[in-house]
């Protein structure tokens, strides 16, 4: 079985050691680790309630971390950073976030920048073309003067991933980034996800539900298990037919995709058997 050569060697942007996380004074993240580097993709993947979610909301300081710490790249801690500063490093796009009313995309979008604004306007000129590239790309040019909450749920899903590119961070944490979108737009954002990584030395950490997606895209993944990390490391060491039927509690069968030698992962129902692939 063949791999994407897997990208290691970038520096460290983020890391987080022994992270314990909760709701209520209940751990549902144990003693978790992940590193990010610069210019590789990691995938955070696992069922539903595995502690995906929590896990990356804490390394975006979205979630308070009862033990351990997140370090980011020249040895500073996350918690420790002013505010302002930390948004110019790193930025999440959530699983759902409130849709305001009657503001343009193109003003949404804009938001990405608040954290390169001083007091007065016009002191960001970097601004306006990081806010037209995270359009272009994103694929949400041409409905710039929309407002969003008129918008279809996968159209809204880019323009949070846009407003997160012009915030023009090198860490990118993207929760779930394909839900909503059609076939084209997955592809097309797994593949700017790849771009960002390899052309613009962003380390993004990315949780991702289609395992083939995680395989495909990522140079390492995190397979988190009720609340801990069962195992990290490329999609073809983690992704082996034991450790996904454990994890998943069904049958996952593990091959080599005939077209590009990337591992590929099938789970088996009673019917889905008959599906070929
Ligand atoms: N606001 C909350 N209050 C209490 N418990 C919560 C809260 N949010 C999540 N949990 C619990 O924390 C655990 C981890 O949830 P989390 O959302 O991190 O999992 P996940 O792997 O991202 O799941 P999914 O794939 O369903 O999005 C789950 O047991 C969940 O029920």
């Amino acid at each position: 079985m063949s791999e994407r050569t897997p990208f290691t060697g970038g520096e460290q942007s983020l890391r987080g050691s022994d992270l314990r996380l909760g709701y209520h004074g209940v751990t549902v993240v144990h003693d978790a680790a992940i590193t990010l580097r610069a210019g590789a993709v990691t995938a955070l993947v696992g069922p539903n309630g595995s502690g995906k979610s929590t896990l990356l909301r804490s390394l975006a300081r979205l979630h308070p971390i009862a033990a351990g710490t997140v370090h980011l790249a020249g040895g500073a801690t996350a918690a420790g950073l002013p505010a302002k500063e930390f948004a110019r490093r790193v930025t999440l796009l959530a699983q759902s976030r409130p849709v305001p009313s009657g503001v343009t995309v193109h003003d949404v979008v804009g938001y990405g920048r608040h954290p390169y604004r001083g007091r007065w306007r016009g002191e960001d000129p970097q601004g306006p073309a990081a806010i037209s590239r995270a359009m272009t790309v994103t694929g949400v040019a041409a409905m710039a003067d929309r407002p969003v909450d008129e918008l279809s749920g996968g159209e809204l899903q880019r323009v949070w991933l846009a407003t997160c590119l012009a915030q023009d961070t090198p860490v990118l944490l993207l929760d779930e980034p394909t839900t909503f979108l059609d076939l084209r737009y997955q592809v097309e954002i797994l593949d700017l996800i790849r771009d960002l990584a390899d052309d613009h030395d962003v380390a993004v950490g990315v949780v991702l539900h289609d395992l083939n997606h995680a395989a495909a895209v990522a140079d390492e993944v995190v397979l988190l298990h009720d609340g801990r990390v069962r195992a990290t490391g490329t999609p073809g060491q983690v992704f082996t037919e034991q450790a996904l039927t454990e994890t998943y509690g069904i049958r996952i069968e593990v091959s080599a995709d005939p077209v590009n030698g990337l591992v590929t992962t099938r789970p088996v129902g009673r019917h889905l058997t008959r599906i070929p692939v």
